[in-house]
C-alpha cells in the first residue's frame, strides 16, 4: 500500500498533465503518476475505451437474491447511517464489476452517479469503464483508490473512489467489491481505510452466514438420514457429504450425475426427478433446498432406487445435456440445440421435414450438417425454388438416382400453387416408381409474419421445425462470432469485449447470415488481424441502444420486425398494419435498433 500513501490530496495539476501527455502524446508519464494507475491507463487504452466520455452498457437487473448480497445488506446498511448524510456514497458489486447496490444520502451526488451510470446493472469493469475504483480493485485483486484525474474517463474526474475487492472466507475466491465513492474535493486518506474495514466485516458476515448455513445442511442432512434408509447426499459449493450407503453404491460417475441433477433442481425450483445414472441404476432423486424459500446453492438429496418399467431419464456420464454435435453448426442455447435435435431425430427417423423460420435463420445449413452428421459418405442433393426452372422435373430426376441420400429443397415459400401441384405431383410419381429407401427430403420455407400454404405436399412432411429467430437466442452470438470471424479470416481476427456487447444488442432482422454479413464486410473492408473495435462496426451498428429489453419490449421490437418483413421493409405500411402512426413507428424502430 505504499503507493497509496505516496499521493498527498490525491490529485494535482500534475496528474491531470501527466494524463493528457499520455493520452495526446502517448507519452509515458512515468514518475507523474502512481504505477497501478498508469499500468491501468495502458490497458484501458488496450481496450480502446472513449478517455473524453464514460460509455457504459447496462448488463442487467442486479440479483439481491444471492449469498453476497444478503450477507452485505445489514453491513451497508450500518456504515450509511454512520454516514450521516455525507456526500458518500456506498456501492457494492459482483466479482465482475457489475453494481448490485448503491446507497448515497446526498442528492447531488447521486444524480451526478446517475449521469456517469455508476448505478445498480451496469459495470464498472476496468474493460468498460476503463481506471476506476472499483474496476483496477479487482483487475488487481486488491484496494484501489483512484482519484480525479487518475481515471481514465473524462467524466469521472470530480469523483474519488475507494475500491476493496471482497474474498470468500471460506474458498479464497474474490466474489465481489465494496467501493466508496465521494467528490474528489471532499477525499481523503480515510477513505480506503473505511473501504477496507467495511470489506472486512463484509467477510464476516458471510462466513457467519455461510457457517450457519452449512450447519443448518448438515442438521437437515442427518435428520434425512435418520428418515430413511436410502442414499442421502449433502453438497454446497465445494462441500459434499453422504451416509454409508450412498458411498458404498455409486460410483464417481453416478456421484456426478446426482450432483448436476441437484443442481439443476435447484435452479429449476423443481423438488425431484426420476433418472437412469451412468451405470444403468434407475433412480428417483429428491430435492430439498437449504434453507428452503429463498435462491441457495445448498440442498440435500435424498436417492431412492426405481423399479424397472417406471420412467426415467437417461442420464450421461459426461454430466453436460446431450448436446447434438451437428457438423459446422454453432450455439448451445436451449432454443438452438432443440432445434438442432429435432431435425437430427427427424433425419435419423426418415421423417421429411419442413423447415421453417425467418431468412437467415440458418434452416438450409441445419439440413446439411443433420445429412452429414448421420450420413457424411451420402450423396446430398440441394434444390432452390427460386432459381430452378423446373422444379417438378428435378425433383423427379433426383429421387429416381439411387445414390441420392438427402435431398433439399430451399425457398418453398417462392412456389406458385400451380408449381406446388406439379411438385405433389413428381412426389408421388417418384415413390412409386422408386427403391424401398427413399432419401430424406427437407424443405425450407422463409417465413414473415404468416405462413405460406403449401396445400398438398404438407401430407408428406409429417414434421415442421421452426428454426429460431437469431434474437431468440442471441447468447449464441458470443459464439457465432469468434467462429464466423477464424473462418473469415483464417484465424487472424478477434472480436472486442466492446464490439461482441454492442453485436449482442442488435435485433438482426436478417438472422445469422445477417451478422456472417456484417463480420464479412469488416473482414474485406476494414481489418484482417488484430481486434475488431466498437469503431470498425457499421455505423448503425454502433448506434444501437445500449439497455436490456422487457419481456413486453422484446414482443413489441418482434411485432415491429414481423410487420416491416411482412411489408418488405415498408415503414408506413408496416405502421398501418400494426395500428401505429408513422412517427411511433420511426421511433419504436431507433429505439430498439432495428435495421
Ligand atoms: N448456428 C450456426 N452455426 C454456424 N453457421 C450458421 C448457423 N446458422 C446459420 N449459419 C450460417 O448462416 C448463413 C445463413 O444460413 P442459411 O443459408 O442456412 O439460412 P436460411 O435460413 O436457409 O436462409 P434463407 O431463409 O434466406 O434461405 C449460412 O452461411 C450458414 O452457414
Amino acid at each position: 500500500m505504499e503507493e497509496l500513501d505516496t499521493i498527498p490530496g490525491g490529485d494535482s495539476g500534475r496528474t491531470e498533465k501527466a494524463r493528457l501527455s499520455f493520452l495526446t502524446y502517448d507519452n509515458f508519464p512515468v514518475g507523474d503518476v502512481r504505477r497501478p494507475v498508469l499500468a491501468s491507463w495502458v490497458r484501458s487504452r488496450r481496450r480502446n475505451l472513449p478517455a473524453d466520455r464514460i460509455d457504459l452498457p447496462y448488463v442487467a437487473d442486479p440479483d439481491l437474491d444471492q449469498p453476497l448480497a444478503r450477507s452485505a445488506d445489514p453491513v451497508l446498511l450500518r456504515l450509511h447511517e454512520h454516514l450521516d448524510g455525507q456526500p458518500i456514497s456506498v456501492i457494492l458489486t459482483e466479482r465482475d464489476g457489475l453494481v448490485l447496490r448503491r446507497l448515497t444520502a446526498d442528492n447531488e451526488l447521486s444524480r451526478h452517479l446517475d449521469r456517469v451510470h455508476l448505478a445498480p446493472g451496469f459495470s464498472y469493469s476496468e474493460q468498460f469503464a476503463g481506471t476506476n475504483g472499483i474496476g483496477t480493485a479487482l483487475e488487481r485483486g486488491g484496494p484501489m483508490h483512484v482519484f480525479g484525474h487518475e481515471h481514465y474517463a473524462e467524466d469521472l474526474e470530480d469523483l474519488a473512489c475507494a475500491g476493496v475487492p471482497i474474498k470468500h472466507p471460506i474458498s479464497g475466491k474474490t466474489v465481489g467489491a465494496i467501493d466508496l465513492t465521494c467528490w474528489r474535493k471532499d477525499a481523503g486518506s480515510l477513505l480506503i481505510a473505511l473501504a477496507k474495514t467495511t470489506a472486512d466485516q463484509i467477510r464476516a458476515a458471510l462466513l457467519r452466514d455461510c457457517t450457519a448455513r452449512q450447519q443448518e445442511l448438515v442438521e437437515q442432512y442427518l435428520q434425512a438420514g435418520r428418515r430413511t434408509a436410502d442414499m442421502v447426499l449433502a453438497f454446497d459449493g465445494d462441500l459434499l457429504v453422504m451416509n454409508a450407503n450412498a458411498r458404498r453404491n455409486l460410483d464417481n460417475s453416478d456421484q456426478a450425475a446426482i450432483l448436476a441433477q441437484g443442481t439443476e433442481l435447484l435452479t429449476e425450483g423443481r423438488s425431484a426427478v426420476a433418472v437412469e445414472l451412468p451405470s444403468g441404476t434407475r433412480v428417483r432423486i429428491t430435492c430439498r433446498p437449504v434453507p428452503e424459500g429463498v435462491r441457495t446453492t445448498a440442498a440435500v438429496l435424498q436417492v431412492t432406487p426405481r423399479a424397472p418399467g417406471l420412467g426415467v431419464m437417461t442420464v450421461r456420464a459426461s454430466q453436460p445435456p446431450p448436446r447434438p454435435e451437428l457438423p459446422g453448426m454453432v450455439g448451445r442455447s436451449g432454443p438452438w440445440l432443440a432445434c438442432c435435435r429435432d431435425v437430427d431425430n427427424a433425419y435419423r427417423a426418415g421423417q421429411w421435414t419442413v423447415l421453417s423460420g425467418e431468412a437467415g435463420t440458418g434452416k438450409f445449413a441445419l439440413a446439411r450438417a443433420a445429412h452429414q452428421q448421420n450420413n457424411p459418405a451420402g450423396a446430398v442433393a440441394v434444390l432452390d425454388a427460386s432459381s430452378t426452372s423446373d422444379l417438378a422435373a428435378d425433383v423427379e430426376a433426383e429421387l429416381a438416382d439411387d445414390t441420392v441420400q438427402a435431398l433439399i429443397i430451399r425457398h418453398a415459400e417462392r412456389l406458385t400453387p400451380p408449381q406446388l401441384d406439379e411438385l405433389v405431383g413428381a412426389f408421388y410419381t417418384a415413390l412409386e416408381d422408386r427403391r424401398t429407401d427413399p432419401p430424406w427430403v427437407a424443405l425450407t420455407l422463409t417465413v414473415g409474419s404468416t405462413d405460406p400454404d403449401l396445400g398438398e405436399l404438407l401430407p408428406l412432411f409429417p414434421l415442421t421445425v421452426t428454426v429460431p429467430p437469431l434474437r431468440h437466442h442471441a447468447e449464441d452470438i458470443r459464439e457465432l462470432v469468434p467462429f464466423f470471424l477464424s473462418r473469415l479470416s483464417r484465424g487472424g481476427l478477434r472480436c472486442s469485449p466492446e464490439a461482441l456487447h454492442q453485436l449482442l444488442r442488435s435485433s438482426w432482422p436478417g438472422n445469422t447470415a445477417e451478422l456472417r454479413q456484417v463480420l464479412k464486410q469488416i473482414v474485406q473492408h476494414r481489418r484482417r488481424t488484430g481486434v475488431v473495435a466498437l469503431a470498425d462496426l457499421p455505423a448503425d451498428l454502433q448506434s444501437i441502444s445500449r439497455r436490456s429489453l422487457s419481456p413486453l419490449e422484446s414482443l413489441e421490437r418482434d411485432a415491429v420486425i414481423r410487420s416491416l418483413l411482412d411489408n418488405n421493409g415498408n415503414r408506413r405500411e408496416a405502421a398501418r398494419a400494426l395500428g401505429m402512426s408513422r412517427a411511433t413507428i420511426y421511433r419504436k424502430i431507433h429505439d430498439y435498433g432495428i435495421r
